[in-house]
């Protein structure tokens, strides 16, 4: 089967409420203005007129600057959300690695939660149980299988949503940032998990800040700059295209510059120690 990502004409726009600025002055009103002043419905375009295609072996990295859109791109992939305009075509089983705790109950069990959680993720019941007691193996929460999920710490969540989460490979991985949190034990065998997964999925969409691990896992990049699309193709490329946005902003200060301005602080630091009283 091909698996394949199509976005033409893609674009999401959402409802957002903003408060209006109240029109009287003084402490109360302005901390109490949403019981006078109600809120401003207007529409944000968070993605707008994406066209790309994703291929069967592509690993594609989403740069851009804070607020560019990334994540919300990857909401889409992951079939969270519905674009509002244009055509999105996946095909391919998608696992996404954005939200570890996305349908969990704290009032059921921690096994129980491993079915409704699968279940969220589009799982069979049959196969989840199958799955239930690597799942809790491998999360290391086997023996507090049957207690509330509220009486579990946020890290043992964490490792039950990832431990979930990748219990079968898909052919679609969606990630945002590389997973790297949990306690030290939990990490290497996380990792390795993590390592296997993208290397048996077939295409790999990762957001990320860190182009090291950019250039090391990614073969191509979409930048996105205010939710346009800037530039997609090799990921060499896509580094420069994104490095461009921000050379271009004012105020920035080249790296090599800020060096020579420590330097020269330091530099007067010392003379001014040096001196004599
Ligand atoms: N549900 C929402 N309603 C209104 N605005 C939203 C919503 N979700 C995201 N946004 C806005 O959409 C823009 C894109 O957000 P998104 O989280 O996708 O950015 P990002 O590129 O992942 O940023 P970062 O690098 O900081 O994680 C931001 O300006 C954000 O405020």
């Amino acid at each position: 089967m091909t698996v394949k990502i199509q976005a033409k004409g893609m674009s999401l726009k959402v409802p957002n409420y903003v408060q209006r600025a109240p029109t009287a002055s003084g402490i109360m009103r302005e901390i109490l203005s949403e019981a006078f002043v109600r809120s401003r419905r207007e529409y944000r375009t968070i993605l707008d007129g994406l066209d790309f295609t994703v291929d069967d072996g592509d690993r594609i990295a989403l740069l851009g600057r804070n607020g560019a859109g990334k994540t919300t791109l990857l909401r889409v992939l992951s079939g969270a959300f519905q674009p509002t305009e244009g055509m999105l075509e996946v095909q391919g089983t998608r696992q996404a690695l954005l939200n570890l705790s996305l349908g969990f109950n704290n009032n059921a069990s921690v096994r129980e939660n491993i079915f409704l959680r699968g279940t969220a993720m589009g799982m069979k019941l049959s196969k989840m149980a199958e799955l239930v007691d690597s799942i809790l193996e491998f999360a290391d929460l086997a023996e507090v299988a049957r207690h509330r999920l509220l009486t579990l710490s946020s890290g043992q969540r964490m490792r039950l949503g990832f431990a979930i989460s990748t219990s079968v490979q898909h052919d679609i991985m969606l990630m945002d940032e590389w997973f790297g949190a949990g306690d030290a034990s939990f990490i290497a065998k996380a990792r390795t998990r993590l390592s296997d997964r993208v290397d048996g999925c077939r295409i790999m969409v990762l957001a990320s800040h860190n182009l090291q691990m950019i250039r090391k896992t990614c073969s191509r990049g979409l930048v996105l700059d205010g939710g346009r699309q800037v530039f997609i193709g090799p990921v060499e490329e896509a580094i420069d295209a994104y490095k461009a946005i921000y050379q271009s902003l004012p105020g920035y200060v080249p790296r090599y510059d800020k060096k020579i301005a420590r330097a020269k602080k330091r530099a007067a630091a010392r003379r001014k120690a040096a001196r004599p009283e």
